[in-house]
């Protein structure tokens, strides 16, 4: 009677048939490279646990990961040597306690992210998911945080482009944490910690003062008493002069926050 629980291998047949889906799938709605759109081979042993997201070429230009050696609190990248505090940090320290990424903004990067955010290319979030988590794990395991915050947008922006890009990248972390350890995090996701309660124009194109300027007091903690002695993960796409994780990290410390870290997607 448990012949017809397996195949002709003696496999389980649950196992073949859910393959057999999942080819099916793949023949109907084939798997595309998430940046130039190429068709991905059909794989003759499909492993659905790492899809493959890029064609060869575009992978060949490059998902560099962050990585040593980096300046230990604002995670700038050396080209050599160890991890040491960078002379900028030394002279004028941030307002953020350390930023770690799970990408290096290099190679293919440059092209992805403006991909996700300007133009919606949100079939890229299961993929940035995955970097995400892993390197929220891998920085942050032993940080005490209470709330984890994504860089919001303006409502006028939020409205422009539909979605905020670092509330996408935020998402599915505690799911993803559930999953992967069978117990709760000790932090939660939330977006209403923090407002943006200025219209910026884009820090594209302007150089360190002026990206300072442009974000003054661009943010406001509307319930203060929420962030009182707490540790904060702040989450943005990139991490480029740092003035906008700086300015929002300049709220939650004024809004009685204890310490804020920065994670972002991409550190350039
Ligand atoms: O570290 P910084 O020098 O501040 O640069 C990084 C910031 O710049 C980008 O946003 P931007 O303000 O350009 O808005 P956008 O979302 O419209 O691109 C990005 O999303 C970061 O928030
Ligand atoms: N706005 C950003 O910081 C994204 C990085 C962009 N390449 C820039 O430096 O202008």
């Amino acid at each position: 009677m448990f012949r017809i629980f397996t195949d002709r291998h003696g496999k389980p047949v649950c196992n073949s048939l859910k393959k057999t889906v999942q080819r099916v799938g793949a023949l109907v709605f084939p798997d595309m490279c998430l940046n130039c759109r190429a068709l991905l081979p059909v794989s003759k042993e499909p492993d659905f646990s790492e899809p493959a997201f890029f064609c060869a070429e575009c992978r060949a230009r490059g998902l560099p990961a962050f990585e040593p050696p980096y300046c230990r609190i604002c995670g700038h990248m050396f080209d050599t040597g160890d991890t040491h505090v960078c002379e900028t940090c030394l002279t004028d320290p941030p307002v953020v306690h350390r930023v770690r990424a799970a990408l290096a903004y290099q190679g293919l990067v440059p092209e992805i992210v403006p991909l996700f955010k300007y133009h919606a290319r949100l079939s890229l979030t299961p993929f940035f998911d995955s970097l995400m988590f892993n390197a929220l794990d891998r920085y942050f395991r032993d940080t005490e945080i209470h709330w984890i915050v994504p860089v919001p947008l303006h409502p006028k922006k939020l409205r422009q482009r539909g979605f905020n890009q670092s509330l996408l990248l935020v998402r599915r972390l505690y799911d993803t944490y559930e999953r992967h350890y069978g117990a709760r995090p000790g932090w939660q996701v939330d977006a209403s910690v923090l407002k943006r309660v200025r219209y910026t124009h884009s820090q594209t194109g302007l150089d360190i003062a002026a990206r300072k300027n442009n974000l003054k007091n661009a943010f406001q903690v509307p319930d203060p008493a929420r962030v009182k002695n707490a540790g904060i993960l702040l989450v943005d796409d990139v991490y480029t002069t740092g003035a906008t994780s700086n300015e929002a990290a300049r709220a939650l410390l004024a809004g009685g926050a204890v310490r804020v870290d920065v994670l972002v997607l991409a550190r350039a």
